[in-house]
């Protein structure tokens, strides 16, 4: 495994004006830092997860890869408190190094909106209970703005396209402005330019709100488009732990990543030592 000291490449801008006017205090949280310590997880006799230790600084965005079955979206359950580890210990931590309980939310790759609500009723979803209803509203417009669909607020789900959908996905994660995003293939059934914008749209919206991200994705240039630092999981142990040293927002085609492209696929496949 690959230590690494990790730098901040990115800037986090200030709060944008629409996250302070029109952000719900309910879930609000910082960006927390997380620690896996001996992270184990076992299924029967399968041993799915094999002692992780990875601390993820508060605000990173960190992309996890690697072959199907691997374990990728087993750890990100167990981050998100879907899952419970068979061992080992998952602790989150705030800007001074105390124990956090931060608000966390995933996307998935299926959109999972409810059809018989509209767009921004399905943003609402994602403030939970005990919220004004117009204050609801309010947070669920601003959001969907933020994520281009202004327009679609009063639309039902079944009218948008799937890169759409996707959008109010993100939107209803974000409204409540988590301190942790979890991300499991969100792009994964998107045609590849609508991938390329929800990947810029992403990367937008981590930089201005600032919260840390875990991406699992099966796609090496996502990762390093996206990603401070890819986690590449084998067989349930990290086998490379890769820092993508390159400012916010990335061009494609760049060189640089493509190299780093390279080693990854190389990790995944296992042919690093080949020639
Ligand atoms: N609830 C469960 N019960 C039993 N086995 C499970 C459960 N969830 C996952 N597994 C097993 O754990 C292993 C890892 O699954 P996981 O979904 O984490 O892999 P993955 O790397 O995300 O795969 P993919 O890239 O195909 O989505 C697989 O062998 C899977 O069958």
């Amino acid at each position: 495994m690959t230590s690494i000291a990790h730098e901040r490449f990115h800037a986090v801008a200030e709060e944008p004006a629409y996250a302070r006017e029109n952000a719900p205090a309910v879930g609000r949280s910082a960006p927390a830092a997380i620690s896996l310590t001996g992270l184990e997880k076992s299924f029967g006799a399968n041993r799915v997860l094999r002692g992780i230790n990875l601390h993820i600084p508060a605000g990173q965005f960190v992309a996890v890869i690697g072959k199907s079955g691997c374990g990728k979206s087993t750890l990100l359950r167990i981050l998100m408190g879907l899952d419970e580890p068979s061992a080992g210990e998952l602790d989150f931590e705030d800007a001074d190094g105390a124990q956090a309980s931060p608000n966390t939310r995933i996307v998935f790759q299926e959109p999972r909106l409810l059809p018989w609500l509209s767009v921004a009723d399905n943003v609402v979803v994602g403030l939970g209970d005990g919220i004004d209803s117009r204050a609801a509203a309010k947070a669920a417009d601003a959001v969907l703005a933020e994520v281009q669909l202004g327009e679609k607020t009063r639309e039902w789900p079944a009218r948008l396209s799937g890169g759409q959908r996707q959008r109010v996905a993100l939107a209803r994660a974000l409204v409540s402005r988590p301190g942790v995003l979890a991300l499991d293939e969100p792009l994964g059934a998107l045609d590849a330019l609508t991938r390329i914008s929800m990947q810029e749209l992403i990367n937008r919206v981590w930089r201005e709100l600032g919260f840390t991200a875990v991406l699992v994705t099966h796609d090496v240039s996502e990762a390093v488009h996206l990603a401070d630092r890819v986690i590449v999981l084998d067989e349930g142990r990290i086998a490379l732990d890769l820092p993508i040293p390159y400012p916010h927002p990335r061009r494609h085609g760049n060189p640089d990543l493509a190299e780093l492209e390279g080693r990854l696929l190389a990790a995944i496949l296992g042919t690093d030592g080949d020639h």
